[in-house]
């Protein structure tokens, strides 16, 4: 052992051992002559070492090769290649394995050929097994109240922006892929709805677009159906980006769709009717939403993911952890958009499409759908469209017609008897809103020590006890939901006969979309709201809703909203439906109208007779 002049030990004084050797090589023999003190060159004695890499060196083992890499590992002496499939040209995407997608491999059940003349492989897991794959399992079969599309021929339609394409009267006329069409005849999908007749040309036309359809008239497939044609049209899911398969990125999924939605109830709903309408097209929707196990979801994820379902938080997140990339992006769907776009939501929707690696404003195609487009998120909205088209289905500011609606002046402390009385009249799911969680939860408690079969659902509780809430309300096994506004928009549960708004929101569009989990795809619906001095702010938009959805207005709501002298500062938000705010400050925007004429009163009077009479929404009409 020797010191140098700053009196530190060596503790060799031969050359070889004094050069730094990093760690990766640590294990490779030195040429030089070694020092038996030397870990770096020492023999390892280890026990615990296994495998014929591990005693490479040792007494009665082979040397270890130099340059060792992962080709040569194999044990039998034939090479091993890291991504055999590469070979044959294939550049689809990976599992979490990084094998192929098994889909684009099996070729034992060919079925369809695409666009492109290429043949397409795909193995469904419920081929076979159509009945299973569309029904709703919560929902008995023979149950639901059936759908009457046929009241919706009546609504106005206008659509404006540049050429727009012509409406189409029905599915087979509209161009979509025959195996998109068999998936839209076993959903029991006989003609397409206002919004569905209009949006679906547009988007197989690649145009992007703002639409605004009533609560329950059909927008999701209005925006799927296209979609997945289109991506059919591209020949299926994009391969994944060269410059990720040259650094080995095969742990990143690449949708090709990307559908966003504000709750993860409403997620999970989209999801399963993308599943219905990918069926066996080879095309593999995913849902990633909060409150579940994010592991779960890598799993999931991996497992192929070519439409992507999400809402914006875990989106975020997956993103940030690198297990999806946004770059293959070619559709962006915003479901409730107007609610996407408000303050809870901006910023993160911001940060997806802007600040990650999507596409660029034009180089994909945006669709943007809701029941209400307030004309300043229409405003912001607009930045992420191009040259878009605007569709309102329905009349300015107006609610669907097929809810039957009253309001009720009732004091605070009377709410509650007011509660019981009212839905001891009503048979059918009823949905009661509030405002708070805290008063949810109190409401809960109130009717279940009455006697009465409730749940509740909102932010506090956890994912699986709100899946649970929800899962027993829509098979009727507790047939009274007390909820916060985490139910109010999208979720599409039959049978849901009354809507109480116990609390009135304080914004009219929360009205709207609360009141819409009624009386959806064309059936009857009662809402009831209770109001009193404490609503005062949301007077003068709610008479707007219901003169121009044709229902009764009280003489003590128009007091009330004289009080409040609401004037038209609320009712220039363009609301529900609401034209397409280009028309004003531009009059080069095209428009069209159809079916503009007034609404056929006789109709909406054989409507109410109906409703009235329907044994099913109402048993007692004594209350009225
Ligand atoms: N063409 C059609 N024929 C029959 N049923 C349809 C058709 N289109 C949609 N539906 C059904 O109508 C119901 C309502 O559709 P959907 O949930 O898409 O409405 P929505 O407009 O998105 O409502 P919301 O504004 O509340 O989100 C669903 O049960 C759906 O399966």
């Amino acid at each position: 052992m020797t010191q140098d002049a700053y009196g530190a030990r060596n503790v060799s004084t031969n050359e070889s051992t004094r050069k730094y050797i990093p760690p990766h090589l640590r294990r490779e023999r030195h040429t030089g002559e070694e020092d038996k003190y030397d870990r770096v060159s020492f023999p390892r004695n280890n026990n615990f070492s296994r495998g014929p890499g591990r005693n490479f060196g040792r007494e009665g083992f082979p040397e270890e090769p130099r340059n060792r890499t992962f080709e040569d590992r194999r044990t039998d002496g034939r090479p091993m290649k890291r991504f055999p499939w590469k070979e044959n040209g294939y550049k689809g995407g990976f599992s979490e394995r990084g094998e192929p997608n098994r889909r684009l491999l099996n070729r034992n059940n060919r079925e369809w050929k695409d666009f492109t003349g290429k043949e397409r492989f795909y193995a469904d897991p419920f081929k076979g097994n159509e009945n299973k794959h569309f029904q709703d399992d919560d929902i008995e079969p023979g149950t639901t109240t059936g759908i009457n599309f046929d009241h919706y021929d009546d609504i106005p339609v206008e659509i404006s922006g540049s050429d727009c394409p012509d409406e189409i009267l029905s599915f087979d006329e509209s161009n979509l892929h025959s195996r998109i069409l068999t998936n839209v005849r076993l959903s029991k999908y006989l003609k397409p709805t206002p919004v569905q007749k209009n949006a679906i040309p547009v988007i197989l036309n690649g145009r992007d677009m703002m639409a605004c359809a009533q609560t329950g008239s059909g927008k999701t497939a209005a925006f799927l159906l296209p979609t997945i044609h289109n991506m059919l049209k591209m020949g299926g899911p994009l391969p994944v980006p060269e410059q990720a398969l040259d650094r080995g990125y095969s742990k990143i999924q690449f949708p090709t769709t990307l559908v966003l939605a504000p709750t993860r109830e409403l997620a999970m709903q989209i999801y399963q009717e993308a599943r219905k309408f990918c069926y066996c097209t080879g095309i593999i929707p995913c849902v990633i939403y909060g409150g579940i196990n994010i592991r779960l979801q890598f799993e999931s994820v991996a497992k192929g993911c070519d439409i992507l379902v999400a809402t914006p938080g875990r989106l975020v997140d997956m993103i940030e952890r690198g297990k999806i990339s946004l770059s293959n992006i070619k559709f962006l769907i915003l479901d409730e958009a107007d609610r996407m776009l408000d303050m809870g939501f901006e910023p993160q929707i911001r940060h997806i499409v802007e600040r990650t690696d999507m596409p660029a404003t034009g180089e994909r195609q945006t669709l943007m759908f809701s029941a209400t487009f307030p004309k300043e998120i229409q405003r912001l909205a607009s930045d992420f469209l191009y040259d878009y088209i605007f569709l309102a289905v329905g009349r300015v500011g107006s609610t669907t017609d097929f809810i039957l609606q009253r309001l009720e002046r009732v004091e605070e402390h009377e709410k509650r008897d007011f509660l019981l009385n009212l839905i001891d009249t009503v048979s059918g799911l009823t949905l009661i809103f509030m405002q708070t969680k805290r008063g949810a939860d109190e409401l809960e408690y109130f009717l279940t020590r009455k006697g009465y079969p409730a749940i509740s659902i909102h932010g506090d509780r956890s994912q699986v006890e709100r899946e649970e809430a929800l899962h027993s309300f829509r098979t009727g096994r507790t047939p009274i939901l007390v909820a916060t506004d985490v139910a109010a928009r999208g979720l599409d549960i039959p049978n849901v006969t009354h809507v109480v708004n116990f609390d009135m929101p304080t914004d009219v569009d929360d009205y709207v979309h609360r009141i819409g989990r009624t009386g959806r795809a064309g059936n009857s619906g009662l809402a009831t709201a209770f109001l009193n001095d404490n609503n005062i702010g949301i007077a003068k938009s709610l008479i707007d809703i219901l003169i121009e959805s044709g229902q009764e207005v009280p003489i003590w709501l128009e007091e009330m909203a004289e009080r409040a002298q609401i004037n038209s500062r609320r009712g220039g938000r363009g609301r529900f439906g609401g034209k397409d705010f280009r028309r004003e400050n531009n009059s080069r925007v095209e428009r069209k109208a159809f079916n503009s004429g007034r609404r056929n009163d006789s109709h909406m009077n054989d409507h109410y007779r109906n409703m009235n009479s329907s044994d099913n929404v109402i048993k007692n009409s004594a209350w009225f």
